[in-house]
Parts: structure tokens; C-alpha cells; sequence
């Protein structure tokens, strides 16, 4: 049995079903991001896993109990916000010892719990201090360690570095990922930004209007998307429509001035509308020649804008259906403005979906 298991969870406000029919299991020494945009519901399961919701149907499960109906602090979880919501007028040391001082925990057990968390995160030398007194990252490590002092079973993570800048947010999802391995406890963590999602987690779920569009390991997640709206969401990609057609281990999809290659795809009739999405960094380039003759997975194109992102270059490149962004190592031939290339894929690196019933 799973150590955390979710069970048919549901969550009604009003006419609004913020959660909706949610069955998940997430193992000990795992890592697993509830990923999804603003509003889909990520907040909402997080609070129901913590105790804060009572799920309107449902069941949840940690460590072989039902917890459902037990209050967060008999559930043996923590979490973490994004406001950090530190004490601004107690130290350090005082924010760290509060939630143990609730527990009513001996004064030596008190203290030895709160020098092993300044310990592993880094905030010895800090404990006197005041909130203000420190920069954001310390803040958010204060944070961290006030739900980790009390030794909880499992650890929820809201957003948690949405306040820091790129740089620090960097660090700290090394860091925080670093302890959740050292803990051997599983972390739960809510975003709306991939990136952190794809950094930390051993799986991702993916989030959508209340649902779990797909639970699976973050490589499976981003390499093979189950959905149109995953291939969207995760990772940036073009789209290419038009109407399919199936030979062999094939199916074509030919929209307007292009025809794309895909690994055969079962569920899409003959003649029906398709989306094909290509990664950025699965666009290749190469320079236009004069004996060019139209192929499959590859389009004539030209370069508009060039934007350097360090070791990579993004290429905006104008086609006659539109414009595609391809993705290139700085290490390969530079193409500038106005050059014309042809930009082209392997087949395998085409996710194809249905694109009936969209608008
Ligand atoms: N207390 C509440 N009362 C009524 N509706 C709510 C309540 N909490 C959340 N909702 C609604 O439930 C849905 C899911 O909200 P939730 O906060 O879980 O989403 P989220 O994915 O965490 O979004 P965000 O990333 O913006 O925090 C939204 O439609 C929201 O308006």
C-alpha cells in the first residue's frame, strides 16, 4: 500500500468543483509536484491532504490511516507557504520552537529539535535574528524549518519560492530537494511553473479544472505528453493543424502549406482534425539551398528575431503559416536575421493529439 493514497477525493464550493474525483498514490521516498494553472485546483488538494478542507467525497490515507476527518495537526504533515508567514516580532529560534511549544514538547527536546534544523538548512549563527533581518532566501529556509522541526510524515510545499528571484529560486529547489532525499519523507509540492516542477520532482501531476490529467515520472511527462493540454503546458512547443491520415506504423497530418510525420497514432480516424506539437529544441536548422523540394517534417522559413539565453539561441522564424520558435546550442552554426533556412524534425519528436471538438 501506498504511503499517502488519495481516494476518489472531491471538493465542492458552491456550484464549483475545485477538486474533482482526485485518486492518487504517492509513495515514501518521493518527491511528486501537483502542477497546473491558476485555478485548476492544486491549492485546494494540498489543503485537503493538510487537514485545512474536509473533501465533499473522498478519502485520504497517510501511512495506513484514514485521516480524513483528523485535524492537520494529528495527521503528522507540515506545510509551507508561499508568504513564509514567519513571526515578525519573535527570532529565528523562536519562529523555529513555536510549533513545538504547541505541541507541548519537553524544553530539551524542544532545543535539540531546533539545533538539527538550523543544522541541515544552514541558519546557525541566524537564530537571534529577526525576520526583516534576514534576506528571502533565509526567510523561506526559516519557513522550511518550521515544517520540518516537528518531524512530519510528509511535507506540503504552496508555492513556496514564488516570492524569490529566478537566481535564489534556482538555488533553493536544489536545496529543498536536497533535504526532501536527505529526509526520506515524502514532499508534496504545488506550482503553475514548470520549471520547478521538471527540476524537483520524481513525478509530476498534472493539474487540470480540478482533475489529474496525468500522474507520471517528470521525463514521461515531458517527453512523451499524454494530452494536447500537457503537450501545451510543459516544456514550449509549436502547433501545427491540419487533418490526419493513417499508413503503416505512420499518420500524416497535412494542414496548410506543411505535412508532418508521426509515430502511428490509433485514435484518429481518417480525415478527422489533428494538433501536432514539435519542441523547440527538437527544430533543427539548416541553410536554404536553391534545389530545396518541399518534404515531410520540414518547412522553408526565415529568420526574424534572434534571442540569446545563454548557452542556447531561440530562433523566431517566420513560415508561411505563421511563426515557430526552434531552440538551438549556442555550440552549433549561427544563423541572423533574415537568413533563410529550413527548419526540419525527426518524426519521433511529433505528439500528435485530436484536435475534434476543439474551438
Ligand atoms: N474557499 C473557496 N470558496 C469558493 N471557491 C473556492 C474556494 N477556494 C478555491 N475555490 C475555487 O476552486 C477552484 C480551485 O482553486 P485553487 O485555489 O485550488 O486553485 P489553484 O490551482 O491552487 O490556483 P492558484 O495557482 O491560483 O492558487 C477555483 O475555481 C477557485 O476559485
Amino acid at each position: 500500500m501506498a504511503y499517502i493514497t488519495l481516494d476518489g477525493v472531491s471538493k465542492q464550493y458552491g456550484s464549483v468543483w475545485a477538486v474533482d474525483r482526485v485518486t492518487m498514490a504517492i509513495e515514501k521516498h518521493e518527491f511528486v509536484s501537483l502542477l497546473g494553472p491558476s485555478g485548476s485546483g492544486k491549492t485546494t488538494l494540498l489543503r485537503i491532504i493538510a487537514g485545512l478542507e474536509t473533501p465533499t467525497q473522498g478519502r485520504v490515507l497517510i501511512d495506513g490511516e484514514d485521516v480524513t476527518h483528523l485535524p492537520p495537526h494529528r495527521r503528522g504533515v507540515a506545510m509551507v507557504f508561499q508568504e513564509f508567514l514567519l513571526f515578525p516580532h519573535r527570532t529565528v529560534y523562536e519562529n523555529l520552537a513555536f510549533p513545538l511549544r504547541m505541541l507541548k514538547l519537553p524544553k530539551g527536546e524542544i532545543e535539540e529539535r531546533v539545533e538539527w534544523v538550523l543544522g541541515i538548512l544552514a541558519l546557525r549563527g541566524l537564530e537571534k535574528r529577526y525576520p526583516n533581518q534576514l534576506s528571502g532566501g533565509q526567510q523561506q529556509r526559516v519557513a522550511l524549518g518550521r515544517g520540518l522541526v516537528g518531524r512530519p510524515k510528509v511535507l506540503l510545499l504552496d508555492e513556496p519560492l514564488a516570492n524569490l528571484d529566478r537566481e535564489l529560486r534556482q538555488e533553493m529547489e536544489v536545496e529543498i530537494r536536497k533535504h526532501q532525499t536527505a529526509l526520506g519523507i515524502p514532499f508534496i509540492y504545488v506550482t503553475h511553473n514548470q520549471e520547478e516542477a521538471l527540476s524537483m520532482s520524481d513525478r509530476i501531476a498534472v493539474v487540470r479544472g480540478g482533475r489529474i490529467e496525468d500522474f507520471a515520472a517528470r521525463t514521461d511527462i515531458y517527453d512523451r505528453p499524454k494530452t494536447a493540454f500537457i503537450a501545451q503546458f510543459v516544456g514550449r512547443s509549436n502547433r501545427f493543424e491540419g487533418l490526419a491520415a493513417a499508413a503503416g506504423d505512420t499518420t500524416t497530418l497535412r494542414g496548410e502549406g506543411i505535412v508532418i510525420e508521426a509515430p502511428h497514432h490509433p485514435g484518429l480516424p481518417a480525415g478527422s482534425r489533428a494538433a501536432a506539437y514539435v519542441k523547440n529544441e527538437k527544430i533543427r536548422l539548416k541553410p536554404a539551398t536553391p534545389g530545396d523540394a518541399p518534404a515531410a517534417n520540414a518547412l522553408a522559413a526565415t529568420i526574424r528575431h534572434v534571442i540569446l539565453r545563454g548557452a542556447y539561441a531561440e530562433y523566431v522564424l517566420g513560415w508561411a503559416g505563421g511563426e515557430i520558435v526552434a531552440s538551438r546550442p549556442r555550440s552549433e552554426a549561427e544563423f541572423s536575421a533574415g537568413t533563410d533556412v529550413v527548419a526540419f524534425w525527426d518524426k519521433s519528436d511529433v505528439d500528435l493529439f485530436s484536435a475534434t471538438g476543439e474551438p
